[in-house]
């Protein structure tokens, strides 16, 4: 039996076996089965063809946000709207063969925006060149889930499908979960608070599946055994993930507003260059940069010129980003806050500014690796 086929079978039973106390072991043991083979199935392909031309795009600017989605539903499109780098689109389906890289400029931060050719279901498998769009997906930061929205739901559930059995997590954090593998010891197994989903038993068999009979195991919350399962397996990726339902000209008033309340959604009309503002506003929440501003003695701080980083970034990165050796030459830092919020509202920022000359914070050497940028906004 092939792979494909024996990932099919324990689908197949998963599906048939009943939930309850009863069969709470057999379905976590068939979990770590299919978990097992679907790794073997990304293992990567000896064929030249797999490999793909036109995938690998260089990282460049302050974040990558890739665009996955079903054929013809306007990835192309929306590429050459926000950017300045025009990828062919047109009514027939695989329109786009390979990576398409533009850059979107906001907030003064430079966002790499990547078009993809589009995925249908089995794409994980190898359909189409799912592979390699997904293997470029993993990179980003964000994903852009684009959606037909006359045909969005469907799309929706197949797609996240395809990325969950490859172990893309979509808006999902890492479970708060510590595993160690140990040399000897068997397994230690302890939790912090009451589990309704896993039992120490069950834990046991599953790490037996994948062979291991040493460990240290602390849960931190309440995880289900495919929780579990993905960090003993190890290589997820936790990614924020903005549903984008286009083409909106093409549906009902009541339908548009059903779609745009939906968790992560947001709905726009590359045609008629409908809600591309609030997209953009999303996004770059879901990004999560922020941006800092330097400024010399006595002089405003040029606003123009912002660095940008990840919120939660440190103050050592800061200094990583103006010079090389500045962080360990550095001795205090003096910090204003709601910098952001005064380039959001960029006159009564300014206002506010020069009547508030005094810093919020003095930083101190000490502090440069331990404090934490969204502590101070
Ligand atoms: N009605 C409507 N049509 C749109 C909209 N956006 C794109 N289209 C049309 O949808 C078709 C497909 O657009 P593409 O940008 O080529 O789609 P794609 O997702 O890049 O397609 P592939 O590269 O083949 O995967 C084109 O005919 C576009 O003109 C929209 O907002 N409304
Ligand atoms: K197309
Ligand atoms: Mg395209």
């Amino acid at each position: 039996m092939g792979i494909l086929e024996k990932i099919s079978e324990i689908e197949k039973e998963i599906a048939r076996t009943q939930k309850n106390k009863a069969t709470e072991y057999h379905l976590g043991l068939l979990k770590a089965k299919l978990a097992k083979y679907r790794a073997q199935l990304l293992e990567p392909s000896k064929s030249p063809a797999a490999k793909g031309e036109g995938f690998d795009v260089m990282k460049s600017g302050d974040a990558r946000v890739a665009l996955i989605g079903f054929p013809s539903v306007g990835k192309s499109t929306f590429l050459s709207l926000m950017t300045s780098t025009a990828s062919e689109a047109a009514s027939y389906e695989f329109t786009t063969l390979t990576c398409i890289p533009g850059v979107i400029e906001y907030k003064g931060a430079n966002i790499q925006l990547l078009d993809l050719p589009g995925i249908i279901e089995g794409a994980a498998q190898g359909k189409g060149r799912g592979r390699q769009v997904i293997a470029v997906a993993r990179t980003a930061d964000v994903v852009i889930m684009m959606l037909d929205a006359t045909k969005g739901e469907v799309q929706r559930a197949l797609l996240e499908k395809e990325l969950e059995s490859v172990g893309i997590r979509l808006n999902k954090s890492k479970p708060n979960i510590y595993f160690k593998p140990k040399k000897g010891g068997g397994i230690s197994f302890n939790s912090t608070v009451t589990l309704t989903q896993c039992s120490e038993k069950l834990v046991q068999l599953i790490l037996h599946e994948y062979k291991i009979f040493n460990a240290e195991v602390l849960f931190r919350e309440d995880c289900s055994p495919d929780e579990f399962i993905d960090v003993i397996v190890g290589n997820r990726v936790y990614m924020p993930c903005l549903y984008v339902y286009n083409k909106i000209d093409q549906i009902s008033m009541e339908e548009v507003d059903r779609l745009a309340r939906r968790p992560h959604s947001v709905v726009i009309s590359c045609g008629m260059k409908l809600n591309l503002d609030y997209l953009l506003e999303k996004l770059w929440e879901y990004l999560a940069l922020t941006c800092i501003y330097t400024k010399k003695r006595g002089q405003r701080p040029d606003f123009t010129d912002a660095i940008i980083l990840r919120k939660g970034a440190s103050v050592e990165h800061v200094c990583h980003r103006i010079h090389r050796s500045l962080a360990s030459q550095f001795k205090y830092a003096l910090v204003w806050v709601s910098v952001r919020q005064q380039l959001e509202s960029l006159s009564s920022g300014v206002s506010e500014w020069s009547s508030n000359p005094s810093p919020h914070f003095l930083l101190q050497r000490g502090q440069a690796q331990s404090t934490a940028l969204k502590e101070w906004a």
